[in-house]
C-alpha cells in the first residue's frame, strides 16, 4: 500500500463519478436543514465543550447521499450523511459529519482509494471491471463489515427515520483535562424506518429531499444524541471495527430540525463540513481516515468554490 494524497483521492473520485462543476465531489446530492441542539449537562464530566451547556445552540445542517454523481438514486444501497454545524457562542463552530452506518468501508485512506479505483468505470464498457472489483474485495477485508451492514439493512425511507453514527472514535476532554474515548449516534425520535424489498422496486428516483422539507414544514423533527463511553482499550484508530455492544451509554442531547430547503442557494451549500472543525472538549483520535478527511474536503471545497 503506497500512501495517497488528498488531491490523488479526490481526483480518483472525479474519475469514478465524473465532475459536476461547482458541486461536491462526494455526497453531491443533498438538502439543507436548520434547527437547534440542546446538550445534556450530564455529559460535562466527560467534555467541557459548550455543546453540553444545556443552552439552545443554533444548528445548520445538510443531509446527503454518498457518491459523486447526481444520477445516484435515493434507493441506492450506500450510506446517507448527516452533517451538522453547531454555532456556539463567540462564533466558534463544532462539526459532526456523520453517516447512517455504524462502521466505515476502509481502515486507511489507501484502502479507500483502492476501492475508488476498483469501482471506476472501464472506458471500454462504461462499467467497473468485475475482475478488479473481485480482486479488491478479496484483498481488502476491512471493507467487509460495511458491506455486510449494507447487505442486511435496506436504504432508509426518510432522513427523519434514519440513525446516524460518528463512525470514528473521538476523545472527549473534561475541564480537568481527563480524556475519554467516545463514539456517538443520533437516534430519530420517530424511529428508524427502511424501505422494504418491494418498496425499493417501486420507489421514485428522488423522494428524500422533498420528504424532509414536508416533514419539517409540518412539525419539528427530532433526534436523541446517544453518547457511547469507551474503555481505554477500545478500538481508537480503525473506523471499520465495531465496539462491544455493552458499553455505557448516556443521553447527550436533542437535535430539533425546524426547516429544510434545496441546497442550491441554501445556507449549507457553501459550507465545508470538515469533521475536524472542533471546539475545546472534543478532539480527534489518530484514526488515519478521520485525519485524511480534512485535506480531502478542503480539496473538493476549493475546487467547487472556484467553479471547477
Ligand atoms: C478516506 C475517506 C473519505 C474521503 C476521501 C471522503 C471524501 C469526501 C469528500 C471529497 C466530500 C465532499 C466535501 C465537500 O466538497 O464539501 C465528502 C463529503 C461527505 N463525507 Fe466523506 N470522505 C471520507 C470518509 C467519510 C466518513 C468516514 C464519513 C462519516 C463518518 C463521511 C461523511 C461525509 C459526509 C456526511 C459528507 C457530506 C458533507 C456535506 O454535507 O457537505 N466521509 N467526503
Amino acid at each position: 500500500e503506497e500512501s495517497v494524497t488528498a488531491d490523488q483521492v479526490v481526483t480518483g473520485i472525479e474519475h469514478q463519478f465524473g465532475v459536476t462543476p461547482g458541486q461536491r465531489r462526494n455526497h453531491i446530492n443533498g438538502v439543507c436543514v436548520a434547527g437547534s441542539f440542546v446538550g445534556n449537562k450530564a455529559v460535562q464530566p466527560y467534555s467541557m465543550s459548550p455543546l453540553f451547556s444545556g443552552k439552545v445552540i443554533p444548528v445548520l445542517g445538510r443531509f446527503s447521499l454518498a457518491g459523486g454523481s447526481l444520477k445516484i438514486p435515493d434507493t441506492a444501497k450506500n450510506p446517507r450523511g448527516m452533517a451538522l454545524e453547531f454555532r456556539l457562542p463567540d462564533g466558534q463552530v463544532q462539526h459532526f459529519t456523520m453517516l447512517n452506518v455504524p462502521v466505515f468501508g476502509a481502515a486507511t485512506p489507501e484502502s479507500f482509494y483502492d476501492g475508488v479505483v476498483a469501482n471506476t468505470p472501464d472506458p471500454a464498457t462504461g462499467k467497473p471491471d468485475p475482475e478488479k472489483m473481485a480482486a479488491y474485495k478479496a484483498s481488502h477485508p476491512d471493507a467487509k463489515a460495511l458491506g455486510e451492514y449494507l447487505g442486511k439493512n435496506n436504504p432508509i425511507a426518510s432522513y427523519a427515520n434514519s440513525d446516524f453514527y460518528s463512525v470514528h472514535t473521538f476523545k472527549f476532554i473534561n475541564k480537568n483535562n481527563k480524556s475519554t474515548l467516545v463514539r456517538w449516534r443520533f437516534v430519530p425520535q420517530d424511529g428508524v424506518k427502511r424501505l422494504s424489498d418491494e418498496e425499493l422496486k417501486t420507489a421514485p428516483t428522488r423522494f428524500l429531499d422533498q420528504d424532509i422539507m414536508n416533514k419539517t414544514q409540518a412539525g419539528v423533527v427530532r433526534w436523541d444524541m446517544v453518547l457511547v463511553i469507551g474503555d481505554p482499550m477500545d478500538e481508537q484508530t480503525n473506523p471499520t471495527i465495531y465496539w462491544p455492544v455493552d458499553r455505557k451509554e448516556i443521553k447527550a442531547g436533542v437535535l430539533a430540525l425546524t426547516s429544510a430547503s434545496p441546497q442550491q442557494g441554501g445556507a449549507c451549500e457553501k459550507i465545508n463540513f470538515d469533521p475536524l472543525a472542533m471546539t475545546s472538549g472534543i478532539a480527534p483520535t489518530n484514526d488515519p481516515v478521520l485525519l485524511f478527511r480534512s485535506p480531502a474536503y478542503a480539496n473538493s471545497y476549493a475546487k467547487r468554490l472556484t467553479g471547477q
